[in-house]
């Protein structure tokens, strides 16, 4: 029997070693040459922490609010697509695991269970996160099924107008199951003679059309607050909030979008500076360890969301596994904290960390 895996980074080699290789190529991979992807996990590993001493870390409280929902640590559930690709209870699994650790989970628009079954599997607060469709009104039947079913916000991605490449899902000819939340509403034909599936299904569906001016479109569907995942520069942050977002999600899609040329963590201190505390500001992409989260929190982040991770414990353990992958990271930021002299989220301060630039000038 495998060993038990003492960290999230070797739920990620257990999850490879249970799932086809199409399935985990298509959790893992990002977008062409991967580097990205690497560096959304590098970019922590070259900030250092700044620790503080002799502080009596002997009460750390790990919980935070995001948007009024109190949640027991500033570590979310991003919104990942097709959890039944991982484990035959799906999202419904995640869903629980997440109630069961106190934190919000973001429901995919692409999950492979609907909005209905995930709400009635347990009681907690949940997000719904939204794609727009070329045939609009089924973007609407879904933001309005999630607040029919009492999710509590609408997370509206912003960074895939059109896929992006993702080289291993094209060689393994990637197959892509039925959508649960679409049926009935919407019928594909899913051609992965070219390649992969997934990009055929998304050419035939995504509005690469939507743009700000339609944002007020989006307003009239729901009255629950939307935030905006994807943003990665002030200018698209100051749209967002005189658009009346009710919050921002940094966030690069785990490296499955575009290519980037800039190191991405520093791009929550852009935000938020921008931002100026007028709503909450949230990150996601490469988060691996307390003290990732740490540093996020020490940049400007009132939170993080965890995608792949999540899947990795899904795939490995079911719903145990998801909560395994939480409990982790929860108490692995409890220790960063302590460690740096920090009994509170708020006291997580921007002197906590060191940038890549800062050690260099620290040593002219
Ligand atoms: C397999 C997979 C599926 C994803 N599906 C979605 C999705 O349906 N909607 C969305 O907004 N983002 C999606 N994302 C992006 C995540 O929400 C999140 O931005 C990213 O996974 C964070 O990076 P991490 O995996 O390094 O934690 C997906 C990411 C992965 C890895
Ligand atoms: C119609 C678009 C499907 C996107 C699938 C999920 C996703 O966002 C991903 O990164 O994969």
């Amino acid at each position: 029997m495998a060993a038990e895996p003492v960290n999230v980074n070797e739920f990620s080699t257990l999850a490879r070693n249970v799932l086809p290789k199409m399935i985990y190529d298509f959790y893992a991979g990002g977008a062409e040459d991967e580097w990205t992807l690497r560096e959304n996990v590098a970019a922590f590993q070259r900030t250092r922490l700044r620790p503080r001493v002799l502080v009596d870390v002997s009460n750390v409280d790990l919980s935070t609010t995001i948007l009024g929902f109190k949640i027991s640590a500033p570590i979310m559930i991003a919104p990942t697509a097709m959890h039944k690709l991982a484990h035959p209870e799906g999202v419904t699994a995640t869903a629980r695991a997440a109630a069961a650790a106190g934190t919000i989970m973001v429901l995919s628009f692409s999950a492979t269970s609907t909005v209905e079954e995930v709400a009635a599997t347990c009681d907690a607060v949940r997000f719904f996160q939204l794609y727009v469709y070329k045939n609009r009104s089924i973007s609407a039947v879904l933001a309005q099924r999630a607040e029919r079913a009492g999710y509590k916000a609408i997370v509206l991605t912003a960074d895939t107008p059109k896929l992006g490449r993702r080289e291993a899902d094209i060689r393994n000819k990637l197959v892509v199951p039925t959508l649960k939340n679409l049926e009935g509403l919407l019928s594909i034909n899913m051609d992965t003679e070219k390649g992969s599936g997934l990009a055929s299904y998304a050419s035939q569906t995504l509005d690469s059309s939507f743009s700000w001016k339609d944002i007020k479109w989006l307003q009239s569907l729901t009255s629950l607050p939307i935030l905006i995942k994807g943003i990665l520069t002030a200018e698209d942050a100051e749209l967002a909030i005189q658009a009346g977002f009710a919050g921002i999600i940094v966030s690069n899609h785990g490296a499955r979008q575009l290519i980037l040329c800039h190191q991405r963590l520093w791009l929550i201190e852009e935000v938020t500076k921008a931002v100026r505390g007028r709503v909450p500001v949230l990150f996601d992409g490469g988060i691996r360890r307390g003290t990732d989260v740490f540093k996020a929190l020490a940049i400007g982040a009132q939170a993080v969301l965890v995608g792949r991770p999540i899947i990795y414990g899904l795939a490995v353990k079911g719903e145990s596994g998801v909560k395994k992958v939480l409990e982790m990271l929860q108490d692995e930021l409890e220790l960063a904290m302590s460690l740096s002299g920090c009994c509170r989220v708020e006291e997580i301060t921007r002197s906590h960390v060191q940038t890549e630039n800062e050690i260099i000038r620290s040593m002219l």
